[in-house]
């Protein structure tokens, strides 16, 4: 199994206060499943943005796809960023957009052709349950409609890495179970998928998944199955 993601000794600090994540060493294997646990303020957010390359962090390695992504020159950001979905807690859909349109602008921006998009945004708004919604915009939309968009938009171009920001936060349980098992299948297409949530039910509902917790900005892992093997291992 290939490693998609490599922390080794990572600390972020923003301005000059304390550090906020310290020592985060793991990797993170291709198709597997991780959910990341931790109290509120605890660093899950900033640890995601470290991993979607929208963060530096102040000190440590992290490789992405194999590949030193603190050093990455910035042309080639963009690449790797087409090759991460991202559900942001705030979901940052598109306001002048349709539900549709949002889906469908990760695969436009692939160059797919127009009747395979449509095919797969169909498929897609489907799968999250707004196949009547696909014309509405954002701003009509409930928090919890707004959210599966914002899934549906992460998960369509089939990222290798897909990290999620508490993406079931907006819809009712049944709903959740649903979308954390279509996060789920994501694995037999290759996907790593990394879901941060508070939502301590969701943790039972995949039992394929590897837990990391971050109490305070340091890195939990009783299982051991994070680690990595170091050189001298
Ligand atoms: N851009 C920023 N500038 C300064 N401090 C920040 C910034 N972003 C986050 N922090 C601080 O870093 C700490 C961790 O925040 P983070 O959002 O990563 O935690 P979290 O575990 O995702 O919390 P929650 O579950 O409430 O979303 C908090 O103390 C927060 O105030």
């Amino acid at each position: 199994m290939a490693t998609i993601v490599q922390f080794e000794n990572v600390g972020l600090r923003y301005g000059s206060g304390t550090e906020t994540l310290s020592d985060i060493s793991f990797s993170l294997q291709s198709g597997a499943f991780y959910f990341l646990t931790g109290a509120s303020g605890a660093g899950k957010t900033s640890l995601l943005r470290l991993m979607y390359l929208a963060q530096r962090p102040s000190r440590g390695i992290i490789r992405l796809f194999g590949e030193d992504a603190v050093v990455l020159p910035r042309d080639r950001l963009p690449g790797f960023r087409r090759r991460i979905g991202v559900v942001f807690q705030d979901f940052r859909l598109v306001p002048h957009l349709s539900a549709w349109d949002n889906i469908a602008l990760p695969l436009h921006v692939a160059g797919m052709p127009v009747a395979e998009i449509n095919e797969a945004v169909r498929e897609m708004l489907a799968w999250v349950g707004l196949a009547d919604r696909a014309e509405a915009r954002p701003a009509t939309l409930s928090g919890g409609e707004q959210q599966r968009v914002a899934i549906a938009r992460a998960v369509i171009a089939r990222p290798e890495l897909l990290v999620a920001d508490e993406p079931t936060g907006n819809v009712d349980p049944e709903m959740a179970d649903r979308l954390i098992h279509l996060f789920g299948s994501l694995g037999k297409l290759g996907t790593t998928v990394v879901v941060a949530t508070h939502d301590l039910h969701l943790l039972t509902r995949l039992p394929q998944a590897q837990m990391m917790r971050l109490d305070r900005g340091r890195l939990h892992d009783p299982t051991g199955l994070l680690r990595f093997p170091t050189a001298a291992a």
